[in-house]
């Protein structure tokens, strides 16, 4: 068997034309979505994904808007950046990308945005919510790369109930929200919650109907571990050297192998990440319907 494929890359195309058919809905209301991004400093693979997300607001006609700080900015001025945009109408969500610099205190900055304006999902009140259960069906935003795998795999039609799911990772965007998802009852999967501490992970792993690997250890999930007709989720994103050209290349978690063992695969890149990016466009136009009473 080889797998077949979850194509992010294809269902992140679907979901931003749906949206860009939201957003003109707003936009005759005289009301256009805003995503903000909070830049720190020049890693060069944090301005790519920042430039990405600017392209996909432009394709779905969500305005952006880019703050840009430098590496040694300092606790205050970031926060009065963030104040800012909380205060600024035209953003109607944003995010501040991480990781951040270390005289930052992340979880501050992260709990400092509105949680009405929140694109990540990760600010304290909205992953509460989430424990609650009371963003059912969608008063607050969700974690943009958990929503993105249960999409992807709704889209797919890969049913989850009733399944095992073996998540390997424990990070805060990934690992530990998505549990909390897949365990709602309208999904109903059973989750097990492994990371690099884990003792039995070879045990955990034979036995389970779905893996998500967002642990960003490359290659680390072995096709000899998994169960054959297994759904494989590969999250985690590390860069290594091509041994062929001798560039460092984007791969991930799973071992390319495996896909010849498992009924469905969603390949890194092209998977995962470019439906981390919808959902976060889903999380942008959706706050600003709320805020139209259009979603409740
Ligand atoms: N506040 C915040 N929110 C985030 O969501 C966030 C963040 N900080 N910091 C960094 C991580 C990483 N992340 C990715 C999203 C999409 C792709 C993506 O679309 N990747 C393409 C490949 C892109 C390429 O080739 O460079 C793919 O998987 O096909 C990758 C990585 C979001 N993050």
């Amino acid at each position: 068997m080889t797998a077949q494929i979850l194509d992010g890359r294809a269902t992140a195309a679907a979901i931003k034309s749906e949206l860009a058919e939201r957003v003109k809905v707003l936009a005759d209301k005289g009301r256009v979505p805003g995503l903000a991004t909070v830049l720190v400093g020049d890693d060069p693979a944090s301005h790519s994904y920042v430039a990405g997300k600017h392209r996909d607001c432009e394709q779905v006609g969500i305005s952006s808007i880019r703050k840009e700080l430098p590496a040694d900015v300092s606790q205050e001025d970031l926060e009065k950046a963030i104040d800012e945009l909380n205060e600024d109408p035209a953003c109607t969500g944003y995010i501040v990308q991480l990781p951040l610099p270390d005289q930052i205190d992340t979880n501050a900055i992260l709990e400092r945005i509105d949680p009405a304006k929140d694109a990540d999902g990760l600010h304290p009140t909205n992953l509460g919510r989430l424990v609650l259960n009371v963003n059912e069906p969608m008063t607050s935003p969700l974690p943009c790369t958990p929503a993105g795998i249960v999409e992807l795999l709704d889209r797919h039609g890969v049913e989850l109930k009733g399944k095992h799911v073996v998540v390997v990772g424990r990070g805060v965007t990934v690992g530990r929200p998505i549990g909390l998802l897949l365990t709602r009852r309208e999904i109903n999967a059973t989750v097990t919650l492994a990371h690099t501490g884990t003792q039995n992970l070879g045990e955990l792993l034979a036995q389970a109907d779905v893996v998500v690997a967002a642990a960003g250890r490359p290659h680390m999930i072995k096709a000899d571990q998994i169960k054959d007709g297994a759904v494989l989720l590969d999250v985690g994103v590390s860069r290594i050297e091509d041994p062929e050209t001798g560039k460092k290349k984007l791969t991930g978690d799973i071992d390319p192998a495996a896909a010849e063992k498992a009924s469905w695969l969603s390949p890194n890149p092209g998977g995962v990440g470019p439906m981390t990016r919808a959902m976060l466009l889903v999380n942008v136009v959706e706050s600003c319907e709320r805020a139209e009473g259009i979603l409740q």
